[in-house]
């Protein structure tokens, strides 16, 4: 059982909402941070973990209200694990599209054998802004990155994300498939796990 009713999103992203959203399902009823401030914190932390927490404690502070919040990125191996918790703002906070265009652009030349990458994503749940036990749980997604965008789906980085195990992109894959493969996908079942709603 849900130890609450109510929960809210601390995304202020419209592609992970929906994800988080449709993983949630009809476990909790689901409010969203845009009801109690269109301000996005600063993400300050150097972990996704962090960034999480920071994000979590903001919106039950704004709201009252449990909340969740999702810190994820892209982490390429031929860069260091770059651009990280830094995927959001990677091209300087000019948006999806420049940041996949930068993302080709450092990667231009590299083989295919040297361009794996893994989404990475941090879940952080408080009950409350000063939580001192914060629930953390973390997924990975293996992958590739490629040379052009393919797919129309999901959002972010997906386009360009090879997925070995499907032979498709991550925007290749229909949204309940991403749903239960992805970085996300495997954070939120282990926090369900944690909950006892699994
Ligand atoms: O499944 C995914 N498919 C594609 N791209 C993804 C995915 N998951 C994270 N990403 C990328 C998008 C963004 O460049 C960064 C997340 O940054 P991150 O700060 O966690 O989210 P955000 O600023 O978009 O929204 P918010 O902080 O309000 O939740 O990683
Ligand atoms: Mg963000």
């Amino acid at each position: 059982m849900m130890p609450f009713k109510e929960l809210v999103l601390a995304s202020h992203n419209a592609g992970k909402l929906k994800e988080l959203q449709a993983m949630l399902g009809d476990s909790v009823r689901v409010r969203s941070i845009a009801e109690f401030s269109t301000i996005e914190p600063e993400e300050t932390g150097l972990s996704f973990i962090e960034n999480a927490i920071l994000k979590a404690r903001n919106a039950a502070r704004l709201s009252g209200l449990p909340a969740l919040a999702d810190d994820s990125g892209l982490a390429v191996d031929a860069l260091g694990g770059a651009p990280g918790i830094y995927s959001a703002r990677y091209a300087d906070g000019q948006g999806d599209a420049a940041n996949n265009a930068k993302l080709l652009h450092v990667l231009q030349g590299v083989p295919d054998a040297e361009r794996d990458a893994q989404f990475v994503c941090a879940l952080a749940l408080v009950r409350h802004a000063d939580d001192p036990l914060p629930i953390i749980c973390e997924g990975l997604w293996h992958g590739r990155i490629l040379h052009a965008p393919r797919g129309e789906h999901g959002f972010g980085y997906d386009p360009l994300f090879w997925v070995p195990e499907c032979d498709c992109s991550s925007a290749e894959l229909p949204a309940a498939e991403k749903n239960q493969l992805s970085h996300r996908a495997r954070a939120m079942s282990l926090l369900k796990q944690r909950l006892g709603i699994a």
